[in-house]
């Protein structure tokens, strides 16, 4: 496999396109709703850089939370940035003033992944379509009445419904009508944030198909979300990975799931329930939950989870059960960490009530009482213990990193070239460095 490190983090981190229709670069998006409880932003988008090229469809995957959503509302706009640069056929959107922006937004519009909640159910049909036309004074009213009747037959609606009301249709239907008032004003770019989630499988398939229609009629270019994977798969040229903020992954789709590179990507496609039972493929759980964007880890992103972690050189032998443990032992560390910076859980402590997490015993005897834990790993277990005991999170989890952490926690990684297709696939893994193994054949070795 090629691997080439890339270190300029802004321009070549993700391939730099000549002509891409977007570029993204060191992007940031943080919620910096500061209260009473809690200063630190939420790091929704934590510096992701990528391109899309005209006329393609970018697919955007990862759990919940991860930050989809965010970033494409930063694209369009409709959050601000925080940081880095967002250009549209060379302009750089960031920097726009609101008439420039009110102007520019004609060429990109978003479709929700909701129909049911996103159509005023106020207004006829027509007029939630020509809404956008009037808003952006285009041209004569009656040739906005006239636009709005040729959209409802572009999307597969009559003309008739002009005068209907959105609870007159069903959810198929609303997502059409969602999308007619997407085109209005002829955009290049649409976000579809989860377009079919909320619909019912059969109908899914018919919005998907219309939405591939539209896109080479109009040569639209998409940035499509979503978490189904399969949808995925058949509408994507390319797919981005995130996590915690973070782009994990990216490449050409096929090329993506048949050859994934990172280990998250690898953890996420083995969800995916295998149509072969002769296919001998190991689901890979992953540990706790993703961190809180408020704090996210040091070094890699996805190190506090990743399965494909790697190990520092005395402990290289370690048996994997034990190494899981630990692992988990580092999570509730973090966890009670998180807790402990929490004013209402040192209010709730001194009030006498128990915080959310047990004592350490309770902790050890959980993680280690089944396993066999050799004494060089029983005394460092002991010294992290003591400082639970006297609620020293922070030097629990020094000691920890000192003993068992490694270049993951420490440093955070390149984007390396990765995969067949040399210029377009790229992940962000330590483990691509050349000191190290592949994450794919070490996930083997774990979890097959
Ligand atoms: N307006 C906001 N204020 C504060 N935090 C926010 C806001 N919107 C989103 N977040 C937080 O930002 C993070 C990313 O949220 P986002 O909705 O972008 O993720 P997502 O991947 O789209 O999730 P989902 O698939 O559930 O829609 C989450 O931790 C979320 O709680």
């Amino acid at each position: 496999m090629s691997q080439e490190t890339i270190e300029s983090a802004a321009e070549s981190s993700m391939g730099a396109h000549d002509e891409a229709m977007v570029k993204v670069r060191d992007l940031k998006t943080y919620y910096d709703n500061s209260g009473l409880f809690n200063s630190t932003p939420v790091k929704a988008v934590d510096g992701v850089s990528f391109d899309i090229r005209p006329g393609e469809t970018l697919g955007l995957v990862g759990e919940s939370g991860c930050g989809k959503t965010t970033l494409g509302r930063t694209l369009l706009q409709l959050e601000e940035a925080t940081d880095g640069d967002i250009r549209f056929d060379g302009t750089d959107i960031t920097t726009l003033g609101s008439d420039e922006l009110q102007t520019w937004r004609r060429n990109a519009q978003m479709v929700f992944q909701d129909p049911q909640s996103s159509l005023n159910d106020r207004m006829t049909i027509g007029e939630i379509i020509r809404e956008p036309l009037d808003v952006h004074d285009w041209k004569t009213p009656r040739e906005r009445n006239q636009r709005v009747k040729e959209l409802l037959s572009t999307v597969g609606l009559q003309r008739e419904h002009y005068y209907r009301y959105p609870h007159q249709f069903s959810g198929g239907q609303r997502q059409r009508i969602s999308i007619a008032r997407t085109l209005a004003l002829e955009p290049d770019f649409v976000v579809l944030d989860e377009p079919v989630s909320a619909l019912d499988v059969s109908v899914q398939a018919e919005i998907i198909n219309l939405l591939e229609d539209l896109q080479e009629e109009f040569g639209l270019t998409y940035l499509f979300i979503a978490h189904d994977l399969s949808v995925v798969r058949h509408i994507c040229d390319r797919v981005a990975v995130m996590y915690l903020g973070n782009i994990m992954e990216i490449g050409p789709t096929e090329e993506l799931f048949s050859n994934p590179s990172n280990p998250y990507t690898h953890s996420l496609l083995s969800a995916i329930p295998e149509p072969d039972p002769t296919v001998d493929r190991d689901r890979i759980t992953l540990q706790g939950t993703p961190p809180n964007p408020r704090y996210p880890p040091a070094g890699c992103p996805f190190s506090t989870r990743c399965p494909a972690r790697i190990r520092p050189p005395n402990h290289q032998d370690l048996d994997d059960e034990l190494w899981m443990r630990l692992n988990a032992l580092k999570s509730t560390l973090a966890e009670r960490k998180r807790a402990e910076r929490s004013i209402r859980e040192r209010v709730r402590a001194a009030v006498g009530k128990d915080t959310r997490f047990g004592t350490i015993d309770e902790t050890y005897d959980e993680l280690f009482s089944d396993v066999k834990v050799p004494s060089s790993i029983e005394s460092v277990l002991d010294r992290i213990a003591t400082h639970a005991e006297n609620h020293e999170e922070s030097e629990a989890i020094d000691l920890f990193h000192e003993e068992f952490g490694s270049v993951c926690e420490r440093e955070e990684p390149s984007y390396y070239t990765v995969g067949d297709d040399a210029d377009e696939h790229r992940s962000y893994c330590h483990r691509h460095d050349d000191d190290y193994r592949e994450p794919g054949p070490v996930l083997d070795d774990r979890h097959r």
